[in-house]
């Protein structure tokens, strides 16, 4: 088998500002699993929207088991046997799973027959799915096996997976790894981007680095270090963030007996939350997706009022006010969905600095923007967070997930919060942001800020977090010193084992 399944030869793809893939030639083999590395806006997901049909190179061809191959559209990469799982998932949260299973179908069987194919696929790629569930009902890891189960249909010869374990708890990891390694075995061929070093060790058999759209090595990752992966991604080093050492302040926000009911069908109560945070310190709050942890965040930031008397900033009662009064009284927020949420797709980087930092950067004044004022504000949060853009004129939308991110937690830490509360900050950027990133939360927890970060990465968590709880159905466990935490005990408290101490001492 001296033909690979997949060659890629001389594509480049430009954009206006931007060559996003320069002249990038690799083979992917059969039976294969080839990982795609670099760091944000390297280039990655345009190289894999090529090959599913999604773009058009501008140059360079691709061959599939030898013959040309140049998909108009996905649904002519998808009859050629190329599937993808995208990061961000397309179902209909009233439907069952096997309706939306057939939306994306072009001669869907009945419904009776695609629930057995759904069982029967999902049995024996360890992929327990139920077709007659509610898809609001699951949780992200179940919403991604639908993806999974819908693209193993086709029976597809190369499947592309767009960064699948970041909404995955590491059980649910092991899982998608077996059935990974399964299709592997059948002689199908993954091309998985991620940016996971120590996954893409564990799980590649081959890993393509890009930087700045050009292919920069072809390398296989067991023999390659981890810090040797991330440098060539870079090109050169990066420190791994540092704690200060401060000694915690005076409490900066107190939560108490915070209650409130679900946003609507498929959100998760929160049920008499409590903590305190006080300032130069960090609180990590852990659990798997879909525990409150969007409804903690809203809770926070005002956009849902709280009952009287749960949330006090600064020893002043906050709960029933607005997220405008939450900002001028210094606490800020940034939530995880970055497209749509906290930030406008289509408006420009300024414009969105505008929307969270008018009062604060003082670009609002007597009713007018000060468009100079905001442009300079753009200009800095792209400047001291590396945001890889043409100019602060372009729209958040062209940039690439990373770098939109990078630019949405740099606008509130630049506006010197006392609270800052954000929500999976490092959620799909590469290694080197990341830990400009949590560098920059420690900083400003130096600098007297208190900080509380909500986050599915455990490792994160625990690299900057000076105390841990864990939110599980809405609950809050106790927070406790990161020093000195196991494993087990974290696995316990995200399961709901809030008790165990109580059970321990009266035992
Ligand atoms: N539709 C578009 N219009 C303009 N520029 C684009 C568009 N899509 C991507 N780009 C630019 O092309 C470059 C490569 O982006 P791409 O999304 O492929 O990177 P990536 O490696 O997938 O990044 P990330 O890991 O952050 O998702 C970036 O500079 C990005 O801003």
């Amino acid at each position: 088998m001296d033909e690979p399944l997949l060659s890629l030869r001389g594509l480049t793809k430009a954009y206006p500002g931007v060559v996003a893939n320069d002249d990038v030639s690799f083979d992917i083999g059969h039976g294969e699993i080839h990982a795609l590395l670099g760091e944000n806006g390297a280039g990655k997901s345009t190289l894999v929207k090529m090959i599913y049909g999604l773009v058009q190179p501008d140059a360079g061809e691709m061959a599939l088991r030898g013959a040309p191959f140049a998909p108009a559209e996905p649904s002519a990469a998808r009859r050629a046997g190329v599937a993808m799982v995208f990061q961000h998932f397309s179902l209909f949260d009233a439907l069952p799973v096997a309706e939306n299973v057939a939306l994306g179908m072009e001669t869907p069987p009945k419904t009776r027959d695609l629930a057995r194919q759904i069982r029967d696929v999902s049995e024996e790629y360890g992929l327990p799915l139920d077709p007659y569930r509610t898809v609001g009902t699951l949780s992200a890891g179940e919403r991604q096996r639908v993806e999974i189960v819908r693209c193993l249909l086709q029976e597809p010869q190369l499947l592309i997976m767009d960064e699948p374990t970041s909404v995955l708890t590491p059980q649910e990891v092991e899982i998608l790894f077996a059935t990974l390694r399964k299709l592997k075995s059948e002689g199908r061929s993954i091309l998985y981007i991620s940016h996971k070093l120590d996954e893409i060790r564990a799980l590649c058999d081959t890993a393509t680095i890009l930087r700045l759209g050009k292919r920069v090595a072809t390398c296989t990752p067991t023999e390659t270090s981890a810090r040797e992966l991330a440098e060539m991604m870079v090109g050169s080093s990066f420190a791994a963030p540092e704690p200060r050492g401060t000694a915690p302040g005076e409490v900066a926000l107190e939560v108490a007996g915070l209650s409130l009911s679900a946003p609507g069908a498929f959100g998760t109560p929160l049920r008499d939350v409590g903590f305190e945070l006080s300032r130069g310190e960090v609180l990590g709050i852990g659990g798997v997706a879909g525990n409150g942890q969007d409804e903690l965040l809203s809770a926070l930031s005002g956009e849902r009022l709280a009952p009287r008397g749960t949330i006090f900033l600064m020893g002043q009662d906050v709960s029933r006010r607005r997220p405008v009064a939450r900002r001028d009284a210094g606490l800020l927020s940034a939530p995880e969905e970055r497209l749509g949420h906290a930030a406008a797709p289509d408006m420009s980087l300024t414009e969105n600095g505008v929307l969270t930092a008018a009062r604060r950067e003082r670009i609002v004044r007597r009713g007018f923007i000060d468009w100079a004022r905001a442009k300079g504000f753009a200009e800095k949060v792209i400047e001291r967070f590396d945001v890889r853009t043409p100019g602060p004129g372009t729209a958040a939308r062209a940039l690439s997930g990373g770098n939109l991110q990078k630019f949405v937690i740099g606008r509130e830490i630049l506006q010197r919060p006392e609270v800052l509360v954000v929500n999976q900050p490092t959620w799909g950027v590469d290694a080197a942001a990341a830990a400009a990133i949590r560098q920059a939360l420690l900083d400003l927890a130096a600098e007297g800020a208190a900080i509380l970060v909500i986050s599915q990465d455990l490792d994160e968590l625990m690299q900057i977090s000076d105390r841990f709880a864990a939110l599980n159905e809405g609950r809050l466990s106790p927070a406790r010193p990161v020093a000195g935490l196991t494993m087990e005990r974290i696995g316990l408290m995200m399961g709901g084992a809030h008790d165990m101490e109580v059970a321990h001492g009266t035992a």
